[in-house]
């Protein structure tokens, strides 16, 4: 392991993660966070404290600590660990979606705690892509319209989508281009495109919602459990993909599953029980 680590994760009994929605909510147009593009680590995570409210008085809330964690840019880690230990607690802190009681979550050297709620989501458009547990794709939209979500709420994305067509012209035209050859690379079939993603199947929807995430090369890719809905050959197709866009744009990659098979596609991969025992 690159970093020295510990992290330890109470009461893991209890119901589903919260992970929420990345696009969409309470954006504004700019954000006057202060980005050191090279020097820092991707993601710095110290001294960091999360405790769910408890839901009664016998049940101890579940909690997160994690001493030190550390991921470079162009990382890809790999995190497992049984249900309910706090996987998703932990990429909800890491996305800037729940905040920490005590410590500190720096991302592109910017401690995303310190913002306020409106620039912590217009940071996360911006530099993060995230693949959430339930997908949270909007079930009346198309498909093409939910992978450009990004792009609607960021012009950094929207720019970035642009310029990955070979284009040095920024329009929503040209960045649903990018749309289409992310869906094509995950396997979606254009005659899909146009319809709603609510019509979709589990497996079809995790793909869409990789591409959404991937497009306009955010630099850090949030990915829970981002294959358990697809069949052998389209986990492969997906997890080619996913990598070979981090590599391409030289983002960094956090990646929960229980599917170890998948672990060799990874620069590092985490025990989320051992940075437990290791408290
Ligand atoms: N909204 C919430 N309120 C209170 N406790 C919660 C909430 N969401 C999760 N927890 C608790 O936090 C702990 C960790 O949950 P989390 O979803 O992070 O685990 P996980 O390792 O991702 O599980 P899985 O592998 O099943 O997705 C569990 O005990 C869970 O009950």
């Amino acid at each position: 392991m690159k970093s020295p680590t510990s992290i330890q994760m109470q009461n893991p009994n209890m119901a589903e993660s919260s992970l929420v929605q990345d696009a969409g909510a309470d954006l504004v147009p700019s954000c006057p966070h202060h980005l050191s593009e090279k020097t820092e680590p991707l993601l710095q995570i110290s001294d960091m404290q999360f405790k769910w409210k408890s839901t009664d008085s016998q049940t101890e809330a579940a909690q997160v600590q994690i001493s030190t964690f550390t991921l470079s840019r162009d990382e890809r880690v790999f995190i497992h660990g049984p249900s309910g230990c706090g996987k998703s607690t932990l990429l909800s802190l890491c996305a800037g979606i729940l905040e920490p009681n005590s410590g500190s979550i720096h991302l592109l050297g910017q401690n995303i705690n310190t913002l306020k709620k409106a620039q912590r989501d217009q940071f996360r458009v911006d530099h993060l892509g995230i693949i959430f547990q339930q997908f949270n794709l909007i079930p009346y939209l198309d498909l093409i319209s939910n992978v450009m979500l990004p792009c609607q709420f960021s012009p950094r994305r929207l720019q970035a989508a642009c310029a990955t067509t070979g284009s040095n012209q920024i329009s929503a035209a040209i960045a649903t281009e990018a749309a289409k050859h992310l869906l094509e690379q995950l396997g979606i079939a254009p005659s899909h495109w146009n319809k709603p993603a609510g019509n979709l199947s589990i497996g079809q929807q995790q793909r869409v919602a990789a591409a959404r995430a991937l497009i306009g090369n955010p630099q850090l890719i949030i990915a829970d459990e981002p294959t358990s809905a697809l069949d052998e050959a389209h986990q492969r197709d997906f997890m080619e993909c996913l990598i070979t866009q981090c590599h391409s744009s030289s983002a960094g990659l956090i990646f929960v599953s229980h599917d170890l098979r998948l672990t060799s596609f990874f620069d590092r991969q985490v025990n989320f029980l051992e940075w437990q025992t290791k408290v």
